[in-house]
């Protein structure tokens, strides 16, 4: 299933966040969202889910979701959001027995995604004994585990520290490979747009337009880390937003 964006602009109140966004998200890919602090990227993932309406212009799912899709459209946050109280297993689980699935079938989605995010030997650890990097795996096992067509991830490795974002990215790039899924991905940090973003969005300053959508070729397993051609890349997207940043940047200090 792809998703289309045609024109979508947005205000709350007197505050136009959003204009004129018009974009296409191709199943299987990943779409980067970067901008300036306050551009509305987050406003345009919650409007892609359905978590708010446009003033204008609409979101179209085109073709059908995957088989066996439980959920079309499903978020990963920065704050992995997990039960305290339950397993890993158990947090996983809870978005089956939202769809009424248990017992073997549950058992096998569960033991499915858990491998796929290498935790099969955590099943039973509380988030409390995992470290940031692994609960953010836990949610994202929790996201696959109702095969969306696309995962909304906001941020999802901005609270985690450096080494533990450039492992999740390694993580993330092999999941992928070996089965590809759609994501809309929201981040601030242009290193990740380029290991992770098969399309870039660069977005203004608020109001968000789009100022210019790049296209990267080469394969996420064959994206390094320091690589040149990514180098060169989130230079081209710095050069794009540097301008558009202070002025957001000037523009918060004043309010
Ligand atoms: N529910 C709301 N009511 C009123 N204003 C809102 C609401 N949600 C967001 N805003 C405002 O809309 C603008 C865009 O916010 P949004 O969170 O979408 O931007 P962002 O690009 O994700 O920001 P950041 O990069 O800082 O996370 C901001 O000025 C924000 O204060």
């Amino acid at each position: 299933m792809d998703i289309r964006l045609e024109a979508i602009s947005h205000a709350y109140g007197d505050t136009d966040v959003l204009e004129d966004i018009t974009l296409d998200i191709p199943a299987g890919r990943i779409v980067c969202l970067v901008g300036p602090s306050g551009c509305g990227k987050s406003t345009l993932l919650r409007i892609i889910g359905g978590l708010e309406r446009p003033g204008a212009g609409r979101v179209l799912q085109v073709g059908a979701p995957p088989e066996g899709c439980l959920n079309p459209l499903t978020y990963v946050f920065q704050d992995f959001a997990l039960l305290p109280w339950r397993t890993v297993r158990g947090n996983v689980s809870l978005v089956l027995e939202d769809h009424g699935i248990r017992r073997a079938r549950a058992r096998d989605i569960i033991d499915d995604v858990l491998a796929r995010t290498k935790l099969s030997d955590f099943a039973g650890a509380l988030p409390k004994q995992l470290s940031g990097g692994m609960k953010q795996r836990v949610a994202i096992a929790r996201a696959l585990a109702v095969n969306p067509a696309v995962m909304l991830m906001d941020e999802p490795l901005s609270a985690l520290d450096s080494q533990t974002r450039e492992l999740l990215m390694d993580d993330l790039i092999a999941l992928w490979t070996r089965q590809p899924f759609t994501s809309v991905y929201v981040t601030h940090n242009l290193a990740e747009a380029v290991r992770l973003g098969h399309r870039i969005v660069v977005l203004s300053r608020r109001p968000g337009r789009i100022c210019e959508v790049v296209e990267i070729d080469k394969p996420l397993a064959e994206r390094l880390y320091a690589d040149p051609d990514l180098d060169d890349v989130q230079r081209h997207l710095w050069e794009l937003m540097r301008d558009e940043a202070r002025a957001a940047e000037e523009e918060l200090i004043d309010v």
